[in-house]
């Protein structure tokens, strides 16, 4: 079946399941696990990514191997921090309750850069269509625009529509592949309904992790093609179908190493260095929580990514490939988690051992090493591990709870960029604190900065426009029925004419300046937060379920590892004319 979840997160299977006969997967069988196979040194591949960063850090210190950024614990942390690079809460979270701080690996340890990866993801599912699916060659002439699609989205798989919605899931921008629906067909088609529709799967796809924008991409494309060139697509296919397509081909580029092999030769190229991350989790790790990892990525994968991100600003030395010095900054490491399911603690999946060097699986009794049939001793055993990091494979939240001695779930802060794999199930059923890492929002409060005069305006005019419909339509009112003279009804008329005639003026200002600023956000989809007056679709759910949301995950490192932090006000719109802000 496909991933069904609802926006309460009732309805629930496995993301990334798709139907489809078509497509078989290849693995490299190693050690019962599929491995990747990487050639050259760390060393190498480090040597020129430093200049590469996105990150505007204030680094001390001289080689790169050696960076310093400045954190909240360094001498000179503790500073203001940018607006773009500060946490915001929505729930009270006091860290000082906090006594295991969890992360997840990919799009929030590691932030892959869209550019190359999201155009990778692009390519091998163009490749897979054409080669495995039997869609015309043409397609390999295609391009992608990675900055065309935003999360938030919502695929409608029959009709080929793309869609952004208010919190109220209200359908506020339609496109039809990339032609926009006239507000006409957006009504005719989401407006008028005996029962509202729940715009969830299997119907519908959210585009709610920064790995869809690619896919969301393609469908889109794939519908314009279709209505296009309606003799080049098989009899038979239809939007639904091309989407099912699309999803079984991104799934496969995930699985058979389409992605993996190309990041794991060159993980500069695809990930953003982030020299905070190791400082970060010492940091944490010093103030006494532990720390833990829990990601859907396999181990050999895992590994490669993690060494990449933390082998630098380890120790300045060894920096062999088949290093697991990053393991000193995690308690327990969780592979294959395969979230959300890990979260529910019915879930009786196995937890297996991951032998380091080797990759091979080890049977565990609840994370309890096993000895094998004929041997005396456990392969792995408790003694030797006790002072390190153990590694995992599978299991659920009830064996990570033993591993790291958890009381109670609200002891527990985990970070993740994924608001159903990561923070809605953990949050609403175990009751983990969260935090959502939305990298958009480093650029979103730029712009919000740069626009506030604008939208004061906006304010403004949207306040003289409803002022003046209220006086049209008082002055109707009496014309229809007051009781009054023929020249008073005639003056009555011409001021109705007057106050209309500046109410379409305020209108078109008021649209102009709201067009102006949703283009500065984005040229289609606008404000990621936002629609019109009201919170997103996504907005809602990040409000919702995300305890703790920032850009990046090593903005932790900027505030104290004790921070209490709190939401600001929440305001009422009756309380909004009163209280000043
Ligand atoms: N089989 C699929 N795997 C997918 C898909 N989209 C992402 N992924 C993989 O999931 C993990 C995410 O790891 P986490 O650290 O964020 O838990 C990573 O390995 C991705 O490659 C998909 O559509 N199908
Ligand atoms: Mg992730």
């Amino acid at each position: 079946s496909c991933p069904c979840r609802d926006d309460d997160g009732d309805t629930w299977s496995i993301p990334w399941k798709f139907e489809s006969s078509k497509l078989e997967i290849c693995f490299l069988s190693v050690s019962g696990g599929s491995q990747l196979h990487v050639s050259g040194s760390m060393e190498e591949r480090h040597t020129t990514a430093v200049t590469e960063t996105r990150l505007d850090h204030s680094y001390m210190g001289g080689n790169n191997y050696c960076l310093k950024p400045s954190i909240w614990s360094s001498p000179d942390g503790g500073q203001k921090i940018e607006i773009g690079r500060q946490i915001f809460c929505n729930r009270s979270l006091n860290m000082r309750n906090i006594v295991a701080v969890g992360f997840d690996m990919d799009y929030t340890l590691a932030q892959y850069k869209p550019v190359t990866f999201e155009s990778l993801a692009y390519e091998g599912t163009i490749k897979k269509l054409v080669y495995d699916l039997g869609y015309p060659s043409e397609l390999l002439d295609w391009s992608f625009d990675w900055k065309y699609m935003v999360r938030g989205l919502v695929l409608d798989k029959k009709r080929g529509n793309i869609l952004k919605m208010d919190r109220h899931k209200y359908v506020k921008i339609a496109y039809h592949g990339f032609k926009e629906l006239t507000k006409e067909e957006k009504v005719g088609t989401y407006g008028y309904t005996l029962v509202r529709d729940s715009f969830d799967e299997p119907d519908y796809a959210l585009i709610d992790t920064l790995f869809s924008l690619a896919e969301a991409y393609l469908f889109a494309q794939l519908v314009d093609f279709k209505d296009k060139n309606p003799g080049k697509v098989a009899t038979g296919t239809d939007y639904a179908s091309m989407y099912k397509d699309v999803r079984a081909a991104v799934d496969l580029c995930h699985r058979d190493g389409t992605l993996k092999q190309m990041v794991a030769k060159d993980p500069s190229r695809y990930i953003n260095e982030d020299a905070s991350i190791v400082p970060m989790l010492k940091m944490l790790r010093d103030s006494g929580r532990s720390t833990f990892l829990v990601t859907n990525s396999l181990w050999d994968y895992t590994n490669i990514v993690m060494n990449y991100l933390c082998a630098p600003y380890s120790q300045c030395g060894d920096k062999s490939s088949k290093s697991f010095d990053w393991l000193q900054y995690f308690d327990v490491v969780i592979t294959g988690s395969a979230k959300p399911g890990f979260f529910h603690e019915d879930n009786r999946a196995n937890l297996f051992e991951v032998e380091r060097e080797t990759g091979m699986l080890m049977n565990t009794d609840n994370g309890t090493p096993m000895a094998q049939v004929g041997d005396i001793m456990p392969r792995l055993s408790l003694k030797g591990l006790s002072q390190t990091c153990r590694v995992f494979q599978g299991g659920n939240v009830a064996h990570l709870h033993k591993l790291l001695s958890i009381e109670s779930s609200s002891q527990v802060l985990y970070v993740g960029d994924h608001i159903y794999g990561d923070i809605l199930r953990s949050k609403k059923v175990l009751g983990w604190r969260t935090m959502l890492v939305v990298p958009e929002l480093e650029r979103e409060v730029d712009l919000l900065w740069e626009v506030r005069d604008s939208r004061k305006q906006l304010r403004l005019l949207r306040t003289e426009r409803d002022k003046m419909e209220d006086q049209i339509h008082h002055l109707k009112w009496s014309l229809k029925f007051d009781d009054i003279n023929p020249e008073e009804k005639q003056k009555l008329s011409v001021a109705v004419e007057e106050l209309e005639s500046k109410q379409d003026e305020v209108r078109l200002a008021h649209q102009q300046a709201q067009r102006k600023i949703h283009l500065k956000f984005h040229k289609v989809w606008g404000q990621l937060m936002k629609t019109g007056y009201q919170n997103s679709r996504f907005a809602h759910q990040v409000e919702r379920f995300a305890c703790l949301y920032t850009s990046q995950v090593s903005n932790l490192s900027l505030y104290s590892p004790d921070k209490y932090y709190r939401p600001s006000e929440d305001f009422m719109p009756h309380e909004l004319g009163i209280l000043p802000l």
